[in-house]
C-alpha cells in the first residue's frame, strides 16, 4: 500500500517516479497523438504503464508530468485537493477557458453553486424533466424524417440548445448568424492543438470562434443589464444569467466573489461547452454500442416498455421515480462512461512536494490522474474492452469496480453536472428504444487524439416504430 508523509524519509529523499522525458522541449508530446484502436487506451499510456508501472513521469507540452493510474494515489490526491494540488490546464485549454480561474476558492464555490442552481438534483427533480423529455421527442421525430443523421452533431445540437437556454435563454431561432452549436463544434476540434496564435493554425481559428460565441453571450448580457436598470419591475427570470445579473447589481458578492461582466460572460461560455459536448459524446457512443449489442437493446426495450405499461394513464412523461428505477439503463450508462473515456484523465499540478513511501512528486510538476487507465484496468474490470452492462448488476458502492469508476472525477471538484448528464442520457434512451429503431449507414469508427472523436462521424437512419394495435379488451 502507498503511504503519504509530510516530509521525505531520508533514505528516499525526492525519488521521482520512473519515466523518460523524450526530446528537448517537446518531450514525449507527439506520442500522445498516436491513435488508439477503438476503445483501447492510447498506445503512449499503455506502453509506459507496462514499462514503468502505475505511476511514471514524462514530459508533455514542455512540462514535467507525473502520470498516475494508481487507484489509491488518485483517490488520495482528489480527496485532498488544495493545498496539495490545484487544477491545471494545458496552454491550449487555458487560452480557451483560462478567464475563469477555478483554483480561486471563491470562483470555485460560485461556479459550483451557480451550476447546481440550474442543473442540480433539486431542479431536475422538480422542474426540468418534462421539458427535457419534450425536446428529446421533438429531436428524434425530426431525425426520423431525415434520410440519415450524424449523431454526434445532432445530439450536440439538442443538448446545447437546451443547456444554453437554461444558462442564458438561448433560442437558435432568434439568431440568424452562425449557430452556437457550429461555433462550439469548431472549438472542440482544436481542444488539443499546439497553442500558436498565428493566423491559419487550428488554435487561431478556434480562438476566433470563441470570440464569436463570447460576443453573442455578451450581447445578451448587455441587453439584460440595460433592462435591469430601465424597467421598474424586478425581472423574475431565473436562468443562470438572470441570477448572476441580480447578484452583480445588488453587489451581493456571493462567496466573497466580486462578479464582473467579463467573468459572467466567460463562465457562461465555458459552461455551455462542458455541459453539451460531453453528453453528446456519451449519447453517440450509446447509440453505437447498443446497436452493436442486440441483447443489450432487447433488455433496454423490456425495461422501458415495462415502465410505460406500469405508468398511470394520467401521467404524461417520465417521473423522477421512474428514472431512478431504470436499473439496466443506468448500468448501460455506467458501462458507456467506463469505456468511453472522453479524455485520458484529469490534469492537476502539485502545489507542494508530495511524498509517498515510494516517490516524491515535486512541487510544480503536472499530474495526470489517468482515469482512462483505471477504467480499463483488467485487475478491476474483467475483459475491460468488452461492453458488458451486466457487470454492474449487484455491484455495491464499496466495491473497487464502483470506486474506480470516476468519469465525473471524484472528491471536492467532482462534476457538478453529473446527475443532469445521466438524466439526459436516460431520457434519450427511454424515448429512443420505445419509439424508434435505428440502423448505421456509415462511420462509427473511434479514434483518440487523445480526446475521443468519431473519425467519419456516426451516420444513422432513425425510423419511428410501427405501433402495433392492441386488440380491444372485452
Ligand atoms: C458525460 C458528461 C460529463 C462528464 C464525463 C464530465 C466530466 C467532468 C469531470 C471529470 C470533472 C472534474 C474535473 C476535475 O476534477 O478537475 C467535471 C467537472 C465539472 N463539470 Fe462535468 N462532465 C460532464 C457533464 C457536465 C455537465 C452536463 C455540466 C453542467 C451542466 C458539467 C459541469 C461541470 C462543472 C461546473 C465542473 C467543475 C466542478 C468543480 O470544480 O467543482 N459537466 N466534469
Amino acid at each position: 500500500a502507498i503511504s503519504y508523509r509530510r516530509r521525505p524519509t531520508t533514505s528516499r529523499r525526492r525519488r521521482l517516479p520512473p519515466g523518460s522525458s523524450g526530446f528537448p522541449i517537446i518531450g514525449e508530446t507527439l506520442h500522445l497523438f498516436l491513435p488508439s484502436t477503438d476503445f483501447d487506451l492510447i498506445p503512449f499510456l499503455k506502453s509506459r504503464l507496462r514499462r514503468y508501472g502505475p505511476v511514471f513521469t514524462t514530459n508533455l507540452f514542455g512540462k514535467q508530468i507525473a502520470v498516475s493510474a494508481d487507484s489509491e494515489l488518485n483517490h488520495f490526491l482528489l480527496h485532498r485537493d488544495q493545498p496539495l494540488i490545484e487544477t491545471w490546464h494545458t496552454d491550449t485549454s487555458a487560452g480557451l477557458f483560462g478567464d475563469v480561474d477555478i483554483n480561486l476558492a471563491s470562483v470555485h464555490k460560485y461556479v459550483r453553486f451557480a451550476t447546481l442552481r440550474s442543473f442540480g438534483v433539486q431542479e431536475l427533480r422538480e422542474r426540468r424533466l418534462p421539458e427535457m423529455e419534450r425536446r428529446v421527442h421533438v429531436a428524434l421525430r425530426d431525425w426520423s424524417e431525415r434520410g440519415s443523421v450524424e449523431v454526434k452533431y445532432a445530439t450536440a445540437t439538442m443538448v446545447l440548445n437546451y443547456g444554453a437556454k437554461l444558462v442564458f435563454g438561448y433560442d437558435p431561432q432568434h439568431y440568424s448568424k452562425k449557430k452556437l452549436v457550429d461555433l462550439y463544434s469548431s472549438i472542440t476540434k482544436s481542444l488539443i492543438s499546439i497553442p500558436l496564435k498565428i493566423p491559419g493554425t487550428t488554435h487561431y481559428k478556434c480562438l476566433k470562434e470563441k470570440e464569436k460565441a463570447v460576443k453573442l453571450i455578451r450581447k445578451e448580457f448587455r441587453k439584460r443589464q440595460a433592462s435591469f436598470f430601465s424597467t421598474k419591475e424586478r425581472s423574475k427570470g431565473d436562468d443562470l444569467l438572470d441570477h448572476a445579473i441580480r447578484e452583480l447589481n445588488d453587489g451581493e458578492k456571493p462567496y466573497s466573489l466580486s462578479l464582473t461582466e467579463d467573468f459572467i460572460v466567460n463562465f457562461i461560455f465555458a459552461l455551455n461547452f462542458v455541459s453539451h459536448d460531453t453528453i453528446a459524446n456519451i449519447m453517440t457512443l450509446a447509440v453505437k454500442l447498443i446497436e452493436d449489442h442486440p441483447l443489450v437493446l432487447e433488455e433496454l426495450v423490456a425495461e422501458h416498455e415495462a415502465i410505460l405499461k406500469a405508468r398511470e394513464s394520467s401521467s404524461v412523461g417520465i417521473s423522477w421515480d421512474e428514472y431512478k428505477s431504470m436499473t439496466f439503463t443506468l448500468q448501460v450508462i455506467n458501462e458507456t462512461l467506463r469505456l468511453g473515456n472522453l479524455g485520458p484523465g484529469i490534469l492537476r499540478r502539485a502545489v507542494q512536494d508530495i511524498h509517498t513511501n515510494r516517490y516524491t512528486i515535486p512541487e510544480g510538476c503536472g499530474i495526470l490522474i489517468a482515469i482512462s487507465a483505471m477504467h480499463l484496468n483488467p485487475d478491476t474490470y474483467k475483459d475491460p474492452l468488452t461492453f458488458n452492462p451486466w457487470r454492474w448488476s449487484r455491484v455495491s458502492p464499496s466495491d473497487r469496480m464502483y470506486k474506480d469508476l470516476m468519469p465525473f472525477g471524484w472528491g471536492m471538484k467532482q462534476c457538478a453536472g453529473s446527475e443532469y448528464a445521466r438524466l439526459f442520457v436516460a431520457t434519450f434512451l427511454h424515448v429512443l428504444v420505445t419509439k424508434y429503431t435505428w440502423k448505421r449507414i456509415k462511420g462509427g469508427n473511434l479514434r483518440r487524439n487523445p480526446l475521443l472523436i468519431f473519425d467519419q462521424g456516426l451516420h444513422v437512419k432513425f425510423n419511428e416504430k410501427e405501433i402495433t394495435q392492441q386488440p380491444p379488451s372485452n
